[in-house]
């Protein structure tokens, strides 16, 4: 999306976006939503935004309020939200979350509230959130406190996709101050919703605001903006190094995503510790030093071992000597078939859809789709060979004509049956194959 190459949005007092950035973004995206809870910093967002907006953009605008229920005024901020849309006349979308039990309520409504967003957002969508300078300053605080490394320091990135491909979250009050929101509050007269637990200090976030930035300010009165640019710069830091570890982590994967062992096993505790990092941030996952140096222990060890460590939204295993991430949902795909049924489905449709409109009768004279290799030693090391995970194998599509294997997935073609071409992909719940000719 052409947006993400934007200028850096400029905002100031009294609080105008730039209009190219507004104009750009209106005309690349079908949908702009803003979160809206109700208080005063996403109240500020939406009345700016809508300001700036020409009819035709304002048709693209949509607001979504999550409902956490945690508050008995959840349901008045619902309708507070839903009359100042009307005021405003935009589309309003409220959507009821369930809070998993969580140790921290804070970070229960949090994941709650992000997993709505992401369920409502479809490609060519943004979503505007409002968190501002001082908010950058907190995190970025609390993340030093709790001990995070480049990525954390970094604080909350200005844009990142979210979801499906082609949606991103933008925040685009991130250089502009709480001061200034609550001035341009009270400059339109604008009425917000007090979240009484704001007040609450059990919260870390909040105790960190109401006791610890005050004290902080008396001796750094520019400590919000000082935190915020100096997590810019860590985050063009962080960039470019994230840049260069993906390049030469490409190099070390394989063609099933799995990190060769052997690049790192010359190099120091620190530098593995490092490769692991960004091999598991790349695909999305932040672990824990302490965590980060258990799955390193997992891993030194030898290696017709398969180990393997458990997360809440996968496992990290190793296979040979390759560490891989199996995702949560390509589990389900890997959960034991039912073979009975993709033998008829995945055949079939194969023969129906696969292959532009060939028919079933089509179907090469005694092809027999089969997902039982019979487990010969001989194929066993070939599937070795090939690097091909254990887990894996089970899921392989194995064509028959009559008693002569001719194809194994799209891995392997008998030379005699150059007329049989399997492409297949593991997709969804079931094996897929793509084509049969
Ligand atoms: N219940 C919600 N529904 C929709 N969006 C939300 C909700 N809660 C927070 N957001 C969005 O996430 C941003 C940051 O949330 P956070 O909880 O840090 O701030 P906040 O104190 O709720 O901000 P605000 O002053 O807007 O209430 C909000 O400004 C808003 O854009």
């Amino acid at each position: 999306m052409k947006h993400t190459h934007l200028k850096p949005i400029k905002s100031s007092m009294p609080l105008r976006f730039n209009q190219e950035w507004i104009d750009g973004l209106f005309s690349e995206v079908d949908v702009v939503w803003v979160g809206f809870s109700g208080g005063v910093d996403s109240h500020v967002l939406l009345h700016a935004i809508v300001s700036q907006l020409t009819a035709q953009q304002r048709r693209k605008l949509a607001v979504i309020h999550i409902h956490h229920g945690l508050s008995d005024h959840a349901d008045s901020w619902l309708s507070h939200c839903e009359q100042v849309c009307q005021k405003l006349d935009v589309r309003f979308v409220a959507k009821r979350v369930q809070l998993e039990a969580q140790a921290s309520v804070e970070d229960a409504a949090r994941n709650a509230r992000y997993q709505a967003f992401e369920q409502i957002m479809t490609s060519k969508e943004v979503l505007l959130l409002a968190h501002h300078g001082d908010d950058q300053a907190e995190t970025v605080l609390f993340r030093l406190l709790r001990g995070t490394g480049g990525k954390g320091l970094s604080g909350m990135p200005r844009m990142r996709a979210i979801g499906v491909e082609g949606a991103y979250l933008v925040r685009p009050l991130l250089d502009i101050s709480k001061v200034s929101i609550e001035s341009y509050a009270r400059q339109e007269k604008l009425k917000w919703i007090q979240d009484d637990s704001n007040a609450d200090e059990r919260f870390t976030r909040n105790f960190l605001r109401q006791r610890v930035v005050p004290i902080l300010k008396e001796r750094f009165p520019k400590m919000e903006q000082n935190i915020a640019s100096g997590a810019k710069r860590i985050e063009t830091d962080y960039l470019m190094l994230s840049r260069f570890a993906e390049r030469q982590l490409a190099k070390w994967c394989n063609e099933y995503g799995g990190l060769d062992l052997s690049f790192l096993s010359e190099e120091s505790l620190e530098e593995r510790l490092f490769w692991l990092r960004h091999f598991l941030q790349n695909k999305s996952i932040s672990l824990p030093q302490l965590q980060l140096e258990n799955v390193e222990q997992m891993l030194s060890g030898r290696e017709d071992r398969h180990p393997e460590f458990k997360l809440k939204n996968g496992r990290i295993m190793r296979h040979q000597n390759f560490i891989y991430f199996l995702p949560l949902d390509q589990e389900v795909t890997l959960a034991p078939l039912n073979k009975d049924e993709i033998l008829k489905r995945s055949f079939d449709e194969v023969l129906v859809s696969g292959c532009n409109g060939c028919v079933l009768g089509e179907r090469p004279e005694g092809a027999v789709l089969s997902f039982e290799n019979g487990n010969s030693r001989k194929l066993k090391k070939w599937l070795n060979d090939l690097q091909v995970p254990s887990w894996w194998r089970n899921h392989l599509p194995y064509i028959f004509i009559d008693t002569e294997l001719v194809a194994i997935g799209s891995l392997w073609r008998h030379p005699d049956y150059p007329h049989v071409k399997v492409e297949w992909r593991l997709s969804g719940e079931l094996p897929l194959l793509v084509s049969l000719e």
